[in-house]
């Protein structure tokens, strides 16, 4: 963003919290106090400025940035682990030529009549009724970055992901609007799930789809990208993040293609395990009674295919450092964003996510990421293989390897997906406020750019947060990383 964009930008931000600021002392003036009113604008200008003092004194952008990993404080375990995982040698994607759908302006979006209402901050009434009582409670955490997705899964007798998606369709009313089967819907929800515990793994499994599928929730609304969006996209976004891993087979793509699979001789070393995720749930949807996509005209069926297609492959993280340049470049030379590459950076985030959250979650996963890590490391030694990087069961540096993959891969694609969620609809909020600064939307606006400010210090706070934990585990020799995890309820944020 260039400097004096950043400063009208900042200046749009600062309005509302001053006026706010002068109206609460004119109340105090001549104590007509309404103690609730007062709270809730505390509040909101509290995040504001907490938000907008973060987002000053953050890092600035390296242009040149590839993972910049420091051999003195990056152990060579996780150095290589980091190189080989998350670069590749192989070129770009191929993009699709000329037509790009682009970000539309929240102004077109209103006098189209097609404005997405601000669903969380209502009352959330819950879509199943028949759910039991523990399974709504949960629910209503939905639109909460802190949502225990564990717990849901607990009280839903291990179906988060089925219970999750329905809840999140029905919502979004895509269901209504794509004239989707509710039978058809349970039984592509059941073949997923089957299909997420064929090779019974550790981590990717129902549970972690389940998170990922909330998490792109959560960021759609947060940022407030999600006003942008048509309904194909959103319903493409969510069926993408609950198949991105579908059939996953514990193992890296690195051992498929060193170990010659079946499943690297298909797809000929190529994001061989996300090309199989995506093209497996597609043939779920070729028996009419899973086909959930069935009422979609051709050309919608064609656009949603295309841009699964895109997000998922985007998931293979030897693409995380050309996706992360590509958008960087593409934000500072002021290009317009492309939206299948936005919405594929907003799905990458949301799978490497759980390090942004809170301590309570994050230190659930990586216990379960590492046990599925070793179970390759173990089978590696079986076939006599190296051992691949975080592999080894007796010689791995948890903690640091953690510290590493926050500061060198979440930070970065976090407070990238930041920037490019202003980009996208800090304009759009400046049009339509000078367009109307009265009428309801502004409102609703002021609260959309408070969220995706204040967004920015939620993860950064967690992530900093998770970071210290790591290194006081590190600094105190715990070696046992998985102590504690499963018992942590924790404070959470938002
Ligand atoms: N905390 C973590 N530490 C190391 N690697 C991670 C962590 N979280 C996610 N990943 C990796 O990021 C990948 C994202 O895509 P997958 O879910 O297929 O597999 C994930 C892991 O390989
Ligand atoms: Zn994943």
């Amino acid at each position: 963003m260039a400097c004096n964009e950043l400063v009208n930008v900042k200046k749009t931000l600062l309005h509302s919290p001053i006026c706010r600021l002068k109206r609460m002392l004119q109340q105090l003036e001549v104590s007509d106090v309404d103690f609730e009113e007062l709270k809730r604008n505390l509040e909101f200008t509290a995040s504001l400025l907490e938000a907008l003092y973060t987002d000053g004194t953050q890092p600035p952008f390296d242009a040149d940035d590839d993972l910049q990993l420091r051999s003195d404080v990056v152990p060579v375990e996780v150095r290589d682990w980091l190189a080989s995982t998350f670069t590749q040698r192989v070129q770009p994607i191929s993009r699709r030529p000329e037509e790009k759908p682009r970000f539309r302006s929240i102004v077109h979006a209103v006098q189209a009549g097609i404005f997405v209402e601000r669903m969380f901050r209502k009352a959330y009434s819950a879509a199943m009724p028949d759910q039991p009582a523990d399974v709504l409670n949960c629910l209503r955490d939905l639109d909460r970055w802190s949502f225990d997705v564990f717990a849901l899964d607990a009280v839903s007798s291990g179906h988060s992901l089925k219970t999750l998606f329905i809840e999140l369709i029905i919502k979004h009313q895509l269901n209504s609007r794509f004239k989707v089967p509710i039978s058809c819907l349970i039984s592509f929800l059941c073949e997923l799930e089957r299909g997420y515990s064929k090779h019974t793994n550790a981590y990717h499994n129902h549970t972690h789809a389940a998170d990922v599928t909330h998490t792109v929730h959560c960021l759609l609304m947060r940022t407030g990208v999600l006003y942008s969006m048509t309904e194909l996209e959103v319903l493409a976004c969510l069926f993408a993040a609950a198949i991105h891993d579908y059939e996953h087979t514990g193992n890296t793509n690195n051992f498929h293609i060193y170990t010659r699979s079946e499943l690297a001789m298909i797809y000929n070393d190529h994001s061989v395990q996300e090309s199989h995720h995506v093209s497996a749930a597609f043939r779920i949807l070729q028996d009419e009674n899973t086909n959930i996509l069935m009422n979609l005209t051709r050309p919608e069926w064609l656009e949603l295919r295309s841009l699964v297609i895109e997000m998922v492959l985007g998931t293979d993280m030897s693409s995380h450092v050309l996706q992360v340049k590509a958008m960087r470049t593409c934000l500072q030379q002021h290009e317009s964003i492309d939206k299948a590459k936005a919405l594929s950076l907003i799905l990458h985030a949301a799978d490497i996510s759980h390090p942004a959250k809170s301590w309570s979650l994050h230190s659930r996963w990586t216990p379960r990421l590492m046990e599925e890590f070793f179970t390759q490391g173990d089978k590696e030694a079986e076939l006599g293989l190296a051992i691949s990087p975080l592999c080894d069961r007796q010689n791995t540096p948890v903690a640091q390897s953690q510290i590493a993959f926050i500061e060198f891969i979440v930070e970065p694609t976090f407070s990238l997906i930041s920037d490019m969620s202003e980009k996208i609809v800090i304009p759009l909020i400046q049009d339509t406020t000078d367009a109307s600064p009265t009428c309801s939307r502004y409102r609703e606006l002021q609260w959309t750019v408070a969220d995706l400010v204040s967004f920015r210090s939620l993860w950064m706070r967690h992530t900093e947060e998770n970071k210290s934990r790591w290194m006081a585990k590190m600094k105190n020799g715990v070696s046992d990383f998985r102590d504690e995890s499963e018992t942590q309820t924790g404070q959470e944020t938002a």
